[in-house]
């Protein structure tokens, strides 16, 4: 009977055991839905609950954040230094391009004077011509009255003496006797100072840069001054420049003061023991006192180091009256010591370097005949005028 009563016992405590385990299993994470219809939409439109973000991130695991790449900095590209041709014969060699654009001049000038009949109307028609080509109405009256001297005596005429008394007439009006030397050279551990002044758009940039070229070509070491501050494009400019001949640019930030730049521009040329520090100027024409102000300043400043040995002015050559304006004023402002006439490829009316150097009584040094690098020439009376001659 206890026996009895014992293995019922057991028999209760084994089934409430087996039934206890079964009960208190740990359920199954619940399998996640097919969403209804509908539903899909409405999730992606509004935005997720917090719940369903950490559900997310916890599915997805611990995020690593990315970090962007670094910016990679190409590596500098090393610019070859160029050498430049000489500055010797340089015209000789734009000569072609010279005589090109002033065909019409030279050679209407020269039909006019090989006809049969040098009438009054003839003559009226040559001195037309020269005034068309910028020569200046005094210099014009000057050529035609020395022509019709030397017509009368000579009597008949040749095509080559009519040439030869045209080329005398224009060489004399131009003035072979000025000194067109552009200083350039050092003195003693001093460089030479060259300012290039004159107003933006003229190709005042650009003559620095193609100046630069010259000197190196000749020889020369070359420091260039980014002092067109008003312009951050003028200094990167001027950088290219600068590179392509191994010559080093002092630049500041747009803005600077152009005096500061110009300083320490001279003083780099200096410390490196160079021959030459060229100056680009802003030279912007608002006012005359103005520019009075901004170019002597710069000047004062730079005198403070190395005297200045040349201050150019660039004019451009198919502004024609206007570009003999801003002559004037620049020359009232700073002490123009020489002229740069450029763009002369793209005018016929050359005969602006004889009215030019008349009005400001200072010579034109060298001339730009195009956008090329080496389209810069020391301007020689008698090879201009052979070229818009046609003669040799
Ligand atoms: N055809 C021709 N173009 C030239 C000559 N000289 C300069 N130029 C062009 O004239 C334009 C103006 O030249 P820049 O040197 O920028 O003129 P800038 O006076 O310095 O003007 P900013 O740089 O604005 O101060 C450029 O497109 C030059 O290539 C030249 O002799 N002949």
């Amino acid at each position: 009977m206890d026996y009895t009563i014992v293995a019922v016992a057991i028999f209760v405590i084994a089934l409430l055991v087996v039934g206890g385990a079964f009960l208190i299993r740990p359920r199954r994470p619940q399998e996640p839905r097919p969403p209804r219809a509908g539903e899909q939409g409405r999730e992606d439109q509004g935005a997720p609950s917090a719940t369903a973000v950490a559900e997310r991130e916890e599915e997805a695991g611990p995020v690593a954040v990315e970090e962007p790449p670094a910016p990679v900095e190409p590596p500098p590209v090393a610019v070859p230094i160029e050498t430049p041709p000489p500055s010797a014969g340089r015209l000789v060699r734009l000569r072609a391009r010279l005589a090109r654009s002033q065909n019409v001049f030279g050679r209407g000038l020269l039909d006019l004077l090989s006809s049969d009949r040098l009438d009054e109307d003839a003559w009226e028609e040559i001195e037309d011509t020269l005034i068309t080509a910028d020569v200046g109405v005094t210099s014009a009256a000057q050529i035609v009255e020395g022509l019709r001297t030397k017509v009368k005596v000579l009597g008949s005429r040749t095509p080559d003496e009519v040439r030869g008394l045209l080329r005398q007439e224009l060489i004399a009006q131009i003035n072979p006797e000025l000194d067109r030397t552009v200083l350039t050279g050092p003195h003693g551990d001093r460089p030479a100072v060259v300012m290039v002044v004159g107003v933006n758009g003229t190709g005042k940039t650009t003559t620095t840069g193609k100046l630069a070229r010259v000197l190196v070509g000749d020889g020369r070491s070359v420091v260039l001054g980014a002092a067109d501050t008003f312009r951050a494009a003028a200094a990167d400019q001027l950088e290219t420049w600068g590179g392509r001949v191994g010559a080093p640019v002092v630049r500041k930030d747009e803005g600077a003061d152009p005096a500061s730049v110009a300083f320490d521009a001279v003083a780099r040329g200096i410390a490196d023991g160079a021959d030459t520090v060229i100056i680009d100027t802003a030279g912007r024409l608002h006012t005359k006192v103005g520019l009075m102000d901004e170019l002597g300043k710069v000047k004062r400043v730079v005198e403070k180091q190395s005297q200045v040995d040349e201050v150019l002015l660039v004019l451009d050559a198919t502004t024609g009256q206007n570009g003999l304006r801003q002559a004037r004023v620049f020359a009232e402002a700073v002490n123009v010591t020489g002229i740069v006439l450029t763009k002369l490829d793209g005018t016929a009316k050359g005969g602006i370097i004889i009215q030019v150097q008349r009005e400001l009584g200072v010579p034109v040094k060298l001339v730009g005949l195009g956008e090329g690098p080496d389209d810069l020439a020391p301007f020689d009376p008698e090879g201009f005028v052979d070229a818009i001659l046609g003669s040799d």
